[in-house]
């Protein structure tokens, strides 16, 4: 079954005439992408900054509205969506950016800032809500005396974490994680796929994973899009693209990718 669907996917900027935009000054971020993501898969966006990766995922998540295509979300056409039909397929597709603490309320407690999507959806009672975001706190390795901590109390892996915690708070089956750990080393970035990995098989998610590093997209995905001035360059399995990379751009992309195997590197890049 098709989780997700984008079909001729189309993003312009500017295209309207107003006061501050021309014609001239039309952007194209994204343009004529369609792809699909089965249930349980994970496919990597890569592609340089300014390749139109994170305006695919919020099209892809009915946060920005296309000029044109559509997106199916299990079948359902949601381009269209009005705010209110939209709310009943939003809690089923969550976001996780960059930049946790940016997207945090900083007045907030931990358990405020988790919880605030159950609160938004009504779900339950004030103590269900209390589980339900100590539930999914335990689940991203952080313990209950979190509960009352403020965000700038956290290191920037906690901070990550809470945001996943949130994210996965109201039972999503799809998250869109766009660059979610570029700003951690790389010990907390391995430490923080792991985790993911380990959602997707405790809780059965799928995952469209933006990332400009083509190095983590070999353990991390089933697929991989490469993105190139708005457009889909290059579609492989996650295992074949340092091998069978074919489109220039990729395997100019392929050649800051440290890889382990000298033979694989051979193939990839001649
Ligand atoms: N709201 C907007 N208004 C106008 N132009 C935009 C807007 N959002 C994105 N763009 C432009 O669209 C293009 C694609 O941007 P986008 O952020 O999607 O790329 P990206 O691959 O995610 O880059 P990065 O990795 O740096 O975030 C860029 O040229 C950007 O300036």
């Amino acid at each position: 079954m098709k989780l997700l669907e984008a079909v001729s996917l189309s993003k312009t900027y500017g295209k309207e005439r107003s006061w501050f935009t021309t014609q001239a000054g039309a952007m194209q971020a994204v343009h004529n992408v369609s792809l699909s993501l089965e249930q349980g898969e994970t496919l990597g966006l890569v592609g340089e900054s300014g390749s139109g990766k994170s305006t695919l995922g919020r099209l892809l998540l009915g946060l920005d509205k296309p000029t044109s295509g559509k997106v199916l979300y299990r079948g359902q056409d949601i381009t269209d969506l009005n705010l209110k039909q939209m709310r009943s397929v939003r809690h089923r597709m969550q976001m996780i950016f960059q930049n946790s603490l940016s997207a945090f309320n900083p007045l907030f407690t931990v358990e405020q800032i988790i919880g605030e999507p159950l609160r938004n959806y009504r779900v339950g009672t004030a103590e269900a809500r209390r589980e339900k975001v100590l539930e999914s706190l335990e689940r991203v390795g952080l313990s209950s005396q979190y509960m009352r901590r403020h965000p700038h109390e956290l290191s920037g892996g906690q901070q990550q974490r809470v945001g996943i915690a949130r994210a996965i708070v109201l039972g999503p089956e799809l998250l869109i994680c766009d660059e979610p750990f570029s700003s951690l080393d790389a010990t907390l970035r391995r430490q923080m796929l792991n985790l993911l990995l380990d959602l997707k098989s405790q809780l059965g998610l799928s995952y469209v994973f933006i990332t400009h590093d083509l190095s983590l997209v070999d353990r991390f995905c089933d697929h991989v899009a490469v993105m190139h001035q708005g457009q889909i360059v290059e579609w492989q399995r996650s295992e074949c693209i340092l091998q069978n990379a074919v489109h220039p751009y990729t395997r100019s992309l392929l050649e800051s990718v440290p890889i382990q195997d000298p033979r694989l590197r051979q193939v990839a890049l001649f």
